[in-house]
């Protein structure tokens, strides 16, 4: 029946999630980064890119404000990515919602074999759209503050990119290194890498549309530290970063396209 093939279906999802949390706890701990291929195949992808690109069409993409700081023309120099925000409530947005479950799946089991950290909300996604001629992200620290933030998970959507070509390349600076990683924005791919210190980064200047849905997990103890500091200091922006519970299982919305 249809209802074996869907549980069948998730049990496989759920286990192929559990082999990835592996892979992807040892090369956290070991590089502070770890970059997945093929995360949810081609279909899956597609559904989602068709998705984005209705979001953009649909012109509710904003110039991505700068966290601190007036939003001036200049901005489009430091960042010039346009993005908006998603959570379970936006209409038409069935396909990023289950990624972000499948994100969910993968953290929530590499957050039970981290000790240091205790992961149990995210913030809503960001889906981000560089609108190409030269819009680029200068370098940054996602979490220089200790806002709660601890894994930044980036999920890209670009089709046959080629970086000589389009530019856009992630460039990391692992902090105490002398090593760069350079990562390509290709469709399909996650990645993953510490929020703080650790990892400044810099997006070069994108010459096409380049396209990506990030989401911030957060550790529960830094973020009630924050919380209460940014009480003190009523610091709104910060708090409008809404965290929401992780969900713990992949979306069971069956796709038969896979
Ligand atoms: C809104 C916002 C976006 C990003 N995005 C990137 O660093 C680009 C990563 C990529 O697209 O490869 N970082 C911060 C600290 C904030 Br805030
Ligand atoms: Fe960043």
């Amino acid at each position: 029946s249809v209802q074996e093939t869907k549980e069948q279906y998730l049990s496989i999802l759920w286990a192929r999630f559990q082999e990835l949390a592996c892979y992807v706890l040892e090369c956290l701990t070991k590089y502070g980064i770890c970059a997945i291929d093929k995360f949810l195949g081609e279909a899956t992808g597609q559904e989602i890119l068709k998705e984005v690109l209705q979001l953009r069409a649909a012109g509710i993409m904003r110039q991505g404000q700068l966290v601190h700081g007036p939003s001036s023309s200049r901005n489009k120099y430091i960042r010039g990515d346009m993005i908006t925000w998603v959570d379970e409530s936006e209409p038409q947005a069935e396909n990023i919602q289950y990624l972000i479950s499948c994100m969910d799946a993968v953290v929530v089991q590499v957050a039970s074999k981290l000790e240091a950290y205790t992961i149990n909300e995210r913030t809503k996604a960001m889906v981000a759209c560089y609108p190409g001629h030269r819009t680029k992200y200068v370098r940054h620290v996602d979490n220089p503050n200790r806002d709660g933030r601890c894994i930044t998970c980036i999920y890209y959507l670009n089709k046959n990119w080629d970086v000589k070509q389009h530019g856009g390349l992630l460039r990391i600076y692992p902090e105490g290194s002398d090593q760069v990683a350079n990562i390509e924005p290709k469709f399909d791919r996650l990645l993953f890498f510490w929020s703080d210190r650790r990892n400044p980064h810099e997006v070069e200047p994108a010459y096409v549309e380049r396209f990506a849905i990030t989401v911030w997990y957060y550790d529960a103890e830094e973020r009630a530290e924050a919380l209460k500091r940014f009480r003190a200091q009523s610091d709104v922006a910060n708090l409008k970063k809404q965290a929401v519970p992780l969900n713990n299982k992949p979306d069971s919305r069956w796709r038969p396209s896979q």
